[in-house]
């Protein structure tokens, strides 16, 4: 097995075909190399690739515009978008656009006219973000669950192209949206960050730049794969947001669940809420969403009549806010025949609460005592209230602590999903599906606590305080997961797993787990990982994923379950396959071959002379790679 303890990865070899001079300028003296693409064509140790390594550090964000009052100028009757605004204003902002670096690396060239470059970050990233936009744009109010399909579908084609996304939206509906988004994305791994404003980004005093700016940030520097709400310095989970405030900059809120980051001096993402992901399927959108759902709000003195038209035909899912930790009036036996009837004709009906903090709890199912949580943080205590059982035997199934808006579009999700049956859709209901729900506090572990290893060390160094504790674990655990997985120690991981170590987090090096796993050839610790916390997106210092690990080390069976999992090779790294799978025809090198295809190399694609793998094995006169690759090109094609 080849050896992984080298870092340095560039991944092409020497060329056979003529190379770059030293501005970039490829032979035929057109489109210049962008530093990115030069530093997989040059030698790791020249100087030259020590300054491209740090244009290495670029990523890719696509912001869609879908309209709202970020983008929104004054008009005769009142705010109204305004078309193709954003690039050409945010061009002459220097904290959207680092104009020397866009000139010196050919950026609009090489990614269009939409595209602009922020400076560089604090943490030394690029982050480079390219402009779709829609037509019409719209106020929110008059989006529909069609216009959320094509958010879907975008961010379903450009999946591959981009590191994350950033959704320009209008507050009234975003919160609806975030859910929404969160259900269709299936298996997503890169984070999908929807931001907008309360006054327009061109007004002299507006919270726009700041919403973009920082949306724009994380969602090109921290691999968090999940759909997100950006607003007033705080990253929250889309599907757990709500929009509480018209008048403020501070328009959001989580009410049950604490923001996954905040940026104020320090960026500080909260790890230990991040969704991780657990998956070795590939992301997928499904943009179906039934329409006939509804919400129903309880009100003293509510008359059967309207509670019954509301339940009619062809409604198939509603979500009742009820009172308190789900209470309804137990004395309206009117009212619990309707929902009864309604139920057992087959409409799904989820109980939440119209509070805005709390839960109506699982435990109501039996009757017994419900809890009416006031804080998620497990450590604190909880509150516990009497919760009435007749709403349960009218059929209607708990929410948790689920918003109401998070509750609706799942029902809209559920109840679109073909070939599955009524209780397999009320069972995906109860379940947590993208993180819209708490556990039963019952259940938390407090595992960090618990651990041994961190509290020797805390003792050690005089720690007590949770947040040290925890500072002292995001520190060690990240190096100490990549020593276990060298040693392919899954216990050590199961260890430190349960210390709440998260698989996605990178060494020193920004090395993880899955580089490690993926470099060795550890299929298992591959697969273990994937099921435990780690990303397939996750970039060393160098620019190179687990996937070009996988690659580079020749390990055939990993680099299919990666590929399985979605991960995919980056723009530059496919738009320089063409040399890579030449030079690699000319030294009849068919598992090098073999491999960079599984990766998702283009056989056809051709290198810097026009000749791609096939001709230049002709050329060779080598009719065994020909064959070769004839057979490799027919498996691409049927599988
Ligand atoms: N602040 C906003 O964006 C409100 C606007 N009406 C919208 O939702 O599109």
């Amino acid at each position: 097995m080849a050896d992984s303890s080298n870092n340095m990865t560039c991944l092409s070899r020497a060329l056979s075909q003529p190379t770059l001079d030293s501005t970039g300028v490829s032979p035929a003296g057109t489109i210049p190399l962008h530093p990115c693409r030069r530093r997989m064509l040059t030698s790791c140790t020249s100087t030259e690739c020590t300054e491209s390594v740090t244009s290495c550090n670029e990523t890719r964000v696509l912001v869609i515009n879908t309209g709202g009052t970020i983008g929104m100028t004054e008009s005769p009757s009142g705010l109204v978008p305004e078309p193709n605004a954003f690039v050409k204003n945010l061009r002459k902002l220097p904290m959207f656009y680092d104009k020397d670096y866009a000139e010196k690396t050919h950026l609009v060239e090489h990614y269009g006219d939409k595209t602009l470059v922020l400076p560089v970050s604090k943490i030394e990233k690029r982050i480079v973000y390219t402009f779709l936009e829609y037509d019409p744009l719209l106020d929110s109010s008059n989006m529909t669950p069609e216009d959320w399909a094509k958010i879907g579908k975008d961010i379903e084609k450009n999946y591959e192209s981009y590191d994350g996304f950033v959704i320009l939206h209008g507050t009234d509906t975003m919160a609806y949206t975030a859910s929404a988004l969160s259900f269709m994305c299936e298996h997503l791994g890169k984070p999908v960050i929807i931001t907008g404003s309360q006054v327009p980004i061109y007004e002299l005093r507006n919270d726009g730049i700041d919403n973009l700016l920082g949306a724009l940030l994380i969602a090109g520097q921290f691999v968090i794969p999940e759909v997100c709400l950006y607003f007033y310095d705080k990253l929250y989970r889309g599907n757990r947001t709500t929009k509480v405030d018209s008048g403020s900059f501070n328009a959001f809120a989580s009410p049950n669940m604490t923001p996954l980051a905040t940026t104020e001096v320090d960026v500080t993402i909260n790890w230990d809420t991040v969704l991780r992901p657990s998956t070795t399927a590939k992301f997928q959108v499904s943009p179906e969403m039934n329409r006939n759902v509804g919400l129903l709000r309880l009100f003293p003195g509510i008359t059967t009549d309207t509670v019954r038209a509301f339940l009619q035909s062809p409604m198939e899912g509603v979500v009742m806010e009820t009172y308190g930790s789900g209470n309804a009036p137990d004395n309206r036996p009117d009212l619990l025949d309707v929902l009864k009837k309604a139920t057992d004709s087959g409409v799904i009906i989820m109980n939440c609460t119209q509070c805005l903090r709390g839960r109506v709890s699982e435990a109501y199912k039996t009757g017994q005592a419900c809890h009416l949580l006031l804080n998620t943080d497990p450590l604190l205590l909880h509150f516990v209230t009497e919760c009435p059982v007749e709403l349960e035997d009218a059929g209607l199934l708990a929410g948790s602590d689920m918003t109401p808006e998070a509750a609706l579009s799942k029902l809209s999700y559920v109840l679109a999903k073909k070939n599955t049956s009524l209780d397999e859709k009320k069972k995906m209901m109860s379940q947590n599906l993208r993180g819209e729900m708490s556990p039963d506090i019952a259940g938390a572990k407090l595992c960090l606590r618990d651990s041994h290893f961190i509290k020797v060390i805390a003792k050690s160094l005089s720690i007590s305080c949770k947040e040290e504790l925890e500072a002292i674990r995001d520190a060690l655990t990240p190096t100490l997961a990549c020593a276990a997985t060298k040693n392919g120690d899954i216990e050590a991981l199961e260890a430190l797993k349960e210390m709440g170590s998260y698989f996605s987090l990178g060494d020193y090096d920004g090395r993880t787990p899955l580089h490690v796993a993926a470099s060795d050839g550890n299929l298992k610790l591959v697969e273990y990982l994937l099921l435990n916390g780690a990303t397939v997106y996750a970039k060393d210092r160098y620019g190179d994923t687990p996937l070009s690990n996988a690659v580079r080390f020749r390990n055939k069976e990993v680099v299919k379950l990666l590929r399985k999992t979605g991960a995919h090779f980056s723009k530059d790294e496919l738009d320089e396959a063409g040399n890579e799978l030449c030079s690699l025809a000319a030294s009849a090198d068919q598992d090098g071959l073999e491999i960079w295809s599984l990766a998702g190399a283009d056989l056809n694609k051709p290198g810097y002379d026009g000749r791609a793998a096939m001709e230049m094995a002709q050329a060779v006169g080598n009719q065994q790679v020909v064959a070769f690759l004839i057979q490799l090109k027919a498996k691409t094609v049927f599988g």
